[in-house]
């Protein structure tokens, strides 16, 4: 739907029928048919005159300043109590958790990677990729990201994870190491895989239309398009939005959302990182399961689908990663990569110490069962 700035916002989706990991089921409504509602939505978007809007949003799209002036940090305390750091409550999760298992997972860029100008030098820290690979020996986790599979894989270089890529429409399990991997299939699911040729028509149009801006950077994430504006001079983002709008008219199927200084380009059909997490739950065998408990970090807007499906289904959280106060469904914050990690290694040492107590606990029953019986 066209949001006040002329932009797409994600549809609301309804609930996915459960899935068996090896034969995905066609979303609902099919794979590239888009409703005549959502067509015209798009149409209007593609040919209306908001370019105006447009550039609005994308000067909102990513507040990076602390301003210090008194009423930015009452804003900051007040946001602060609803969505307080998941450092400082770490004692209140653990607790939540109880009984349940934890189900880890990471957005990759402005989460685990530093936001960066080059999109290609977003390298996560080696200390992180070890932090990373200690929470994957004792939660099943996966990295959720806009990027393509491959990219956001060759960043992380850990087998042992679920790779959610392309905005969670390319869907892959671990490749070894897991001890949640199901004999030698790997979950596989893309539900836009019809929408790859035009893709890369669009991706080709984009690199051709926006080559006289200065700065852009088109980049192929697969299934979906970033556009990115970081390096772009402010003056030069109404010219950048009418190149992207001029390529985008001809493509009634595909719909505009934004990131951090970034237009997205994707298909227009029922499938997010919400989506995306359900279906991984779901072949975790975690389908109607109580006892599960996902915790969902990232810092983007394309990260709320997933905070609101954990909102909605009441288990879990999200945590949003953000210094400055954001419009979001996340229950907890961390301020930036370095606080997540230390709260993933947190949870580490935790889950280390109850498995230390269990095994003593263990220990000590057979002891005394041994004694009786002498
Ligand atoms: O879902 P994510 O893993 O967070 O991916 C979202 C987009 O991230 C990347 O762009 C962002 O990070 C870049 C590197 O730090 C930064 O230069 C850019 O401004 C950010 O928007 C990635 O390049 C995009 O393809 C992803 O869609």
């Amino acid at each position: 739907m066209a949001n006040q700035n002329g932009l797409i916002q994600e549809t609301k989706t309804e609930k996915l029928e459960v899935v068996a990991a090896k034969k995905p089921p066609v979303p609902p409504g099919g794979y590239s048919t888009i409703s005549r509602k959502q067509l015209l939505q798009n149409l209007e978007v593609n040919s209306g005159g908001r370019i105006n809007s447009w550039v609005d949003s994308m000067r909102a799209s990513s507040p990076t300043q602390i301003n210090s002036s008194t009423s930015l940090l009452d804003d900051q305390s007040s946001w602060m109590v609803h969505h307080p750091s998941a450092l400082g409550m770490f004692g209140d999760i653990i607790n939540a958790s109880k009984g349940k298992q934890i189900v880890m997972f990471l957005d990759y860029d402005g989460t685990l990677s530093p936001i960066v100008e080059d999109p290609d030098r977003a390298f996560m820290s080696d200390a992180m990729r070890a932090t990373v690979r200690k929470l994957a020996r004792h939660f099943p986790t996966a990295i959720v990201s806009g990027r393509c599979r491959d990219k956001v894989y060759s960043f992380v270089r850990l087998a042992e994870l679920f790779y959610a890529g392309s905005h969670g429409m390319d869907i892959k399990g671990p490749s070894k190491g897991s001890n949640y991997k199901k004999g030698d299939q790997a979950v596989l699911y893309q539900p836009a895989s019809e929408f790859l040729p035009m893709i890369d028509e669009v991706h080709k149009a984009l690199l051709d239309k926006t080559k006289s801006t200065p700065g852009v950077i088109v980049e192929n994430n697969k299934f979906c398009v970033s556009v990115h504006f970081r390096c772009v001079d402010e003056k030069k983002w109404t010219e950048l939005a009418q190149q992207v709008k001029a390529v985008l008219k001809e493509y009634p199927e595909l719909s505009l959302s934004q990131g951090r200084m970034v237009l997205e380009i994707r298909p227009t059909i029922k499938w997010d990182k919400g989506k995306a997490l359900e279906f991984l739950l779901e072949s975790l065998g975690y389908t109607n399961c109580a006892d599960v408990f996902p915790v969902y970090i990232g810092d983007d807007r394309t990260d709320e689908d997933a905070f609101n499906v954990l909102r909605e289904r009441g288990q879990g959280f999200g945590i949003l990663v953000s210094k400055v106060p954001k419009e979001t469904n996340a229950a907890y914050s961390l301020q930036e990569p370095a606080e997540v990690m230390v709260f993933l290694r947190r949870l580490v040492e935790w889950k280390k110490l109850t498995l230390r107590r269990q095994f003593r606990m263990r220990r000590r029953i057979e002891e005394l069962k041994m004694s009786l019986a002498i």
